[in-house]
């Protein structure tokens, strides 16, 4: 058996909290039987996916529903990304993952940082900063010698908190997401391929399966990416469980042979208000070739 295997939890959620729960501990001890010995779950699991639902579902962290993940990460001896659920603390909601070690311990908590707020005309308007408040804290932990970064679906769309998580190490980022029927065709495989890329580890993404009775249908497609960027397992929409081996070796080849952490310009990469004030001078004149391209004090681009 693999040192580390994956199981991405894609399960059908419903409207009972309580059933969800349950449902999920279920798929967990299913997934833990076949073999996995980290497993995780998507975003929103014990509750539907919508800022109308958050009030109504959420609960404390620890709480009634971390507590049955807590006994069953200890009744399997896995580790167990807890998906997330919407938390209640001191009058403020946030998206919560939580994340149990075999003891049944909780290792941690990650509070979504980037809240899913957009508006595309026609197709999708989401807000979740009219309920949610934003966390600020990364939260990684060790599985052996694999160390692993935790962010919550629109994390996954800044680069910085990937890099962040690589920079401190990190060889696997879980995301449990649940991207929709308009940015889940777009993005989803595409976004998780970018970071893994980026940063030359594994990425993993985990869904909801998909109900087109819901308010929100989640695309599904809980994917696993590989350090070289190839989507390494992956399902399409409906309820199944996505099994994968994580190879720390494929990394250390990645890396190796396309360095590209050792290649980085750091000399020459700076943020446009910096450009052009490297000498202390920012008028044209003194403009120097580096920084040719951009004026500082007109903020437009020059030939
Ligand atoms: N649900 C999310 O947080 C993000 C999402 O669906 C998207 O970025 O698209």
């Amino acid at each position: 058996m693999a040192a580390l295997r994956l199981a991405l939890v894609q399960m059908a959620v419903g409207s009972n909290k309580l059933e969800n729960v349950k449902r999920a501990c279920n798929l967990v001890k299913d997934a833990a039987a076949k073999g996995a010995n980290l497993v995780a779950l998507p975003e929103c699991f014990n509750s539907p996916y919508g800022t109308k639902y958050f009030q109504e579902y959420s609960e404390p962290v620890p709480g009634p529903t971390t507590n049955l993940l807590a006994e069953v990460a200890k009744e399997c001896n896995i580790y167990l990304v807890g998906g997330s659920i919407p938390e209640s603390e001191n009058g403020s909601l946030y998206n919560t993952c939580s994340v149990f070690s075999p003891s049944g311990e909780m290792i941690g908590k990650y509070r979504k940082m980037h809240l899913f707020d957009i508006d595309v005309p026609g197709k999708i308007r989401f807000q979740e900063s009219e309920v949610l408040k934003p966390g600020n804290r990364l939260l990684t932990f060790n599985l052996g010698r694999c160390k692993i970064g935790i962010g919550i679906c629109y994390d996954i769309r800044f680069a910085e908190l990937a890099q962040i998580y690589s920079e401190a190490g990190c060889h696997l980022l879980i995301y449990p997401g649940a991207f929709n029927m308009t940015t889940g065709p777009a993005h989803w495989e595409l976004l998780q391929r970018a970071r893994a890329l980026d940063n030359q580890l594994y990425v993993a993404a985990v869904s909801p399966a998909r109900d087109e009775s819901a308010t929100y249908i989640a695309w599904g497609h809980s994917t696993l990416i590989g350090p070289w960027g190839e989507v390494e397992a992956t399902t399409e929409h409906k309820e199944s469980t996505v099994f994968a081996d994580i190879d720390l070796s494929k990394i250390n080849e990645v890396r190796q042979n396309v360095p590209i952490s050792k290649q980085r310009r750091l000399d020459v990469y700076t943020r446009p208000s910096q450009v052009c004030v490297a000498n202390g001078k920012s008028d044209q004149s003194q403009r120097t070739k580096e920084c040719s391209g951009y004026d500082i004090e007109t903020n437009k681009h020059v030939d």
